[in-house]
């Protein structure tokens, strides 16, 4: 059985996100919002197995975090199906759950749980925590004196350490400062030679072809290629370097 099986999935929005409209305008020629509604995903068939690293490629508004978010059970396809099969760990929105008055201790605890650790397993697991986000110090200091990149730095360490089947990364390797983010690609690394699936969300080449060996490559919500990561991020870049060549498995505009 697929680990994640995603069939004809659409996700229909009646407005599109405010913080979006300037790019959406500029846009219009090419998107089909149509009366029934915005499709930021149209109609998105795929299937992942265990073991597989999986970078979900394509332009800004292309639909990444939609899927991501459908995957995560955050929002539900409107058309089609997406089912999961195991645990995941969303290493995106990181901290959302994080409660400013608490203390950095206290939200550890909650957020562990809302990723489905036992009070016993953060027990066994919280220095392993608290020494990868290396903010031991301010531990029992309330989240609202932490910068973000220190809320950051928990989130992600709590994250990591539920030991989950799918790990799921949306551009979160911008984590913190150079060193912490080499730390945090080190972790994903782990992650995968351990055999956890991920699926990822990347605007750089360089970090797809690093951990994924498979790329789909999503377009204004509809998939237009799902091939070996290398296979896939050439075609994105050659169009990103020349938008006039046609599109793979779409007609070329002349025609
Ligand atoms: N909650 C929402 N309400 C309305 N429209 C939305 C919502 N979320 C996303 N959209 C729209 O859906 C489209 C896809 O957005 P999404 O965030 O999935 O794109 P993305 O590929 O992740 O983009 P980026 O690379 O900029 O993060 C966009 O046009 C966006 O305006």
């Amino acid at each position: 059985m697929s680990l994640i099986s995603i069939k004809n999935a659409s996700k229909i929005f009646q407005h599109r996100k405010p913080r979006m409209v300037l790019r959406d305008r500029l846009r219009q020629f090419t998107s089909k919002p149509g009366k029934e509604g915005f499709y930021a995903l149209r109609n998105v068939s795929f299937e992942v197995e265990a073991r597989e690293s999986i970078a979900l490629i394509g332009a800004n508004g292309a639909g990444k975090s939609t899927l991501l978010s459908l995957v995560c059970g955050l929002a539900q396809p409107d058309e089609g199906s997406v089912e999961v099969h195991g645990s995941i760990a969303p290493l995106l929105e990181l901290g959302s759950g994080f409660h400013m008055d608490l203390t950095g201790h206290e939200n550890l605890y909650l957020n562990s749980a809302m990723l489905g650790m036992t009070k016993a397993q953060v027990r066994q697991r919280y220095d392993s925590i608290l020494e990868f986000s290396e903010i031991a110090e301010f531990i029992h200091e309330p989240l609202r004196t932490y910068s973000m990149g220190m809320s950051l730095r928990l989130a992600f360490s709590i994250a990591v350490h539920c030991d989950p089947a799918i790990v799921i990364i949306d551009e979160v390797l911008g984590v913190g400062d150079a060193a912490f983010q080499r730390k945090c690609h080190t972790r994903i690394a782990e992650l995968r030679d351990e055999g956890k699936t991920l699926l990822c969300v990347s605007h750089s080449p360089e970090t797809v072809l690093e951990f994924c060996d498979r790329a789909i490559w999503l377009h204004h919500g509809q998939l237009l290629m799902d091939a070996p990561a290398q296979e896939a991020c050439a075609a994105y870049m050659r169009f990103v370097a020349d938008p006039t060549l046609p599109l793979p498995g779409m007609p070329s505009p002349e025609n």
